[in-house]
């Protein structure tokens, strides 16, 4: 049987490499490029189709961050398939980053100095938006419309014959210190994009929790530092042409430093050709390369509090409640 693959956020950087490399190793997939931008997913499903003429490549327009735009693509996945092998969680924002300088040349000459390359602790924050819906951007793009688009496929997901994998992109800058059950949003904090990705880390393991007996098995990710569009709003441009071949000399000594899309893509790809009864829940799989150019997946145990998960998803699922309320109020009276 073929394999239904979506992926959100696969028109560019890490979720488009990972398409080309699922339909390389396995042509005969239904693959559904899930992105907000119709011009680009569509670009994007030509490149694909033009390595792979053979292949079934859909595009699905869905914006993560909008409430009303993952009801609406959810439906049309449920019209579309009938059941979901794999569900890719890889859309990402971090609007307005902002390097510290000062703490990055001081984390320079300290022991911290490794530590600092690999998940950037301390030295990166950013200035947080609000959606049309009301939710900070950076929660509502990162984790809650992801949370909304699961808790919509879990038809499809669910399914009695063939275990089911859901994949977050995370990162390595997911720190426990950024995140707070009293402040899920992150609005006082300046650490959102750590916030919302610790909160994957921590709905990853509610997720199986509540699911595996139902055969779906959810996973996170680091794809390690990789230049992107993300990656290349945090400094000028002019700045990384610089500092490119200093970033490739670091690539030598640091497996963290995976640069290209293609490696950042190795840990996604890895989870895509393992029995999903065999991974472990409570870790994270990092994509590294090394210092000769070879990628590899690498797991790592999570700061995790099984409590802190569950207490989350209830608060997700409060808060869906909440928004579901509120627009049938809303489309009750434009009636
Ligand atoms: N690059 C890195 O070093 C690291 C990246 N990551 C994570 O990897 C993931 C992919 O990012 P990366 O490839 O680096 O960056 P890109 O900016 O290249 O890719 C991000 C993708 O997410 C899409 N996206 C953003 N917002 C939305 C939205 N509201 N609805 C639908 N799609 C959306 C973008 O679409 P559009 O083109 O329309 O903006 C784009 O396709 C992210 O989750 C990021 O946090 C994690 C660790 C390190
Ligand atoms: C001279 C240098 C090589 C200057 C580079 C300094 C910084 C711009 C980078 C050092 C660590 C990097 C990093 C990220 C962004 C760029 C740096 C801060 C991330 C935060 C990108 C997104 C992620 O999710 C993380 C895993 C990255 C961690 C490291």
């Amino acid at each position: 049987m073929r394999k239904v693959v979506l992926v959100t956020g696969a028109n560019s950087g890490i979720g488009l490499a990972l398409c080309e490399r699922l339909l390389t190793q396995d042509s005969q997939l239904q693959l559904c490029l899930a992105c907000r931008n119709m011009h680009r997913a569509e670009a994007a499903q030509h490149a694909l189709l033009t390595s792979h003429p053979e292949a079934e490549v859909a595009v699905l327009n869905l914006d993560v961050g909008n409430i009303h735009s993952v009801l609406r693509a959810a439906q049309d996945v449920k019209l579309r398939y009938n059941r979901l092998d794999y569900i890719y969680l890889n859309a990402g924002i971090m609007p307005n980053p902002q390097l510290d300088f000062k703490a990055f040349f001081k984390g320079l000459f300290s022991s911290n100095v490794i530590n600092m390359f690999a998940t950037a602790e301390g030295i990166l924050t950013q200035k947080d938006n609000i959606t049309s819906d009301g939710l900070q951007e950076v929660f509502a793009t990162n984790l809650f419309g992801h949370f909304l688009l699961v808790r919509e496929l879990e038809p499809l997901l669910c399914q009695p014959d063939k275990a089911s994998q859901v994949i977050w992109t995370s990162s390595s800058n997911a720190h426990r210190s950024a995140f707070s059950l009293e402040d899920l949003q992150h609005q006082k904090g300046t650490e959102p994009y750590s916030s919302s990705k610790y909160a994957s880390d921590l709905l990853s393991v509610a997720l199986n929790r509540k699911h595996n007996q139902q055969g779906v098995y959810s996973s996170v990710i680091c794809p390690g530092l990789v230049m992107t569009n993300l990656t290349y709003g945090i400094l000028p441009s002019f700045f990384w042409t610089l500092i490119m071949p200093i970033m490739w000399l670091i690539r030598i000594f640091t497996n963290t430093f995976t640069l290209t899309p293609y490696n950042g893509a190795e840990a996604l790809f890895w989870l895509f050709m393992q029995k999903p009864e065999s991974l472990d829940p409570l870790v994270k799989y990092h994509s590294l390369t090394s210092g000769l150019g070879n990628n590899y997946t690498q797991p790592h145990k999570m700061d995790i509090d099984e409590d802190t998960s569950e207490a989350l998803y209830e608060k997700l699922r409060d808060l869906e409640d909440k928004l579901r309320r509120k627009l049938a109020e809303e489309e009750h009276q434009n009636q």
